[in-house]
């Protein structure tokens, strides 16, 4: 049978501050570098007081027991090197004995950055780390984006290696079907790709290449079912924060071969998400959407992203409250 779990990913947990007048000869400790020196204003910072209740969330109400820190969804990229390292450490941390895997995404434009990040994932002990191709200035073929991963995952010689391979955002094309052909020997530590992709052709050429059993996780939400026929051994998403029980009894169902309840599952989530692209939707209305399902304060979004709308989060509120996936 299908082997599947939905893991969910982590938000980037910002709260607002307004930060304190710094008094005079009082030091300036190496946490507080990303608040703000201009007296008053407002400024966004990382909120780990709340990890711990929503990795209870997760297991409790969502049955989600894996998490993929620092992606997307937690704009790891908009977060600085050391706020990285304390959310990867808190979610270590906090997971302990709770969750099954905390894959920490270490991915940078600098290769001494996502270097650092990989010898600091493998040192608070996670479970795998995870790198998207740089995105500035880009790898033009295979070998180039090769070559930049296995700087990155020979720093945590221990520690599984996923390649995040996200075009929409990076740019970064390169098929995942040619990537994978004889990583193993560049790369001996790489276990997996998170595929966040909609090509399922390429995707359908790695699960029938995969004579290294590769881990391939899916990563568009709205279309797991259809990877899962194809082979998909697990799926991380956004969606998963907040519909995981849904995407579980999907997978479920997947697993006994009820194609017919899988379907109706697939269908039902889907038909929340289609409402809510149609109102513009993206990382920013993901935090909204989890703070209203959770009651767990997940902050506001950093910029260049914006808070959702008080209509799109009402929006979102209702359609979801009228969903019967279960
Ligand atoms: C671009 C993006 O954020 N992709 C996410 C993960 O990779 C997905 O979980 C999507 O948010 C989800 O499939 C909705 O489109
Ligand atoms: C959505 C997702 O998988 C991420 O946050 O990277």
């Amino acid at each position: 049978g299908a082997c599947a779990d939905v893991g969910g990913v982590s938000l980037a947990l910002l709260r607002n501050t307004r930060a304190a007048p710094r008094r005079r000869h009082q030091p300036a400790r190496a946490v507080l570098s990303t608040r703000c020196r201009a007296q008053g204003s407002l400024r966004r910072e990382i909120n780990l007081s709340v990890i711990d209740q929503y990795v209870d969330y997760l297991v409790k109400e969502q049955g989600v027991k894996s998490i993929f820190v620092n992606g997307t969804t937690g704009e790891g990229l908009s977060l600085s090197t050391q706020e990285r390292k304390q959310l990867a450490e808190a979610w270590v941390t906090k997971g302990k004995d709770k969750l099954d895997h905390v894959i920490i995404h270490v991915g940078a434009l600098s290769l001494p950055e996502a270097k650092e990040l990989a010898k600091h994932a493998a040192a608070i002990g996670a479970s795998a780390i995870a790198g998207i191709a740089p995105f500035f200035l880009k790898p033009t073929n295979k070998d180039t984006l090769v070559a930049f991963l296995r700087e990155v995952a020979s720093e945590a010689p221990g520690v599984p290696f996923y390649y995040y391979h996200i075009p929409s955002l990076t740019g970064v094309k390169i098929r995942v079907e040619e990537l994978l052909d004889g990583i193993k020997e560049q790369i001996p530590t790489f276990q997996g790709v998170k595929f966040s992709d909609t090509d399922l052709l390429d995707f359908a050429q790695c699960v029938k290449n995969n004579k290294e059993q590769f881990a391939l996780l899916y990563g568009v939400d709205e279309q797991l079912l259809s990877a899962l026929v194809l082979g998909a051994s697990g799926a991380v998403g956004s969606t998963y924060n907040y519909l995981g029980k849904e995407n579980n009894l999907m997978l479920e169902a997947f697993a006994k071969q009820d194609l017919t309840a899988a379907k109706q599952y697939q269908l039902c989530t889907g038909e929340f998400l289609s409402f809510v692209f149609k109102l513009g939707f993206g990382v920013a209305q993901t935090k909204a959407i989890m703070t209203s399902v959770s009651r767990i304060p997940m902050g506001p979004p950093r910029l260049p992203l914006l808070n959702a709308s008080k209509d799109f989060i009402e929006k979102a509120k209702a359609k979801l409250d009228r969903l019967t996936c279960c």
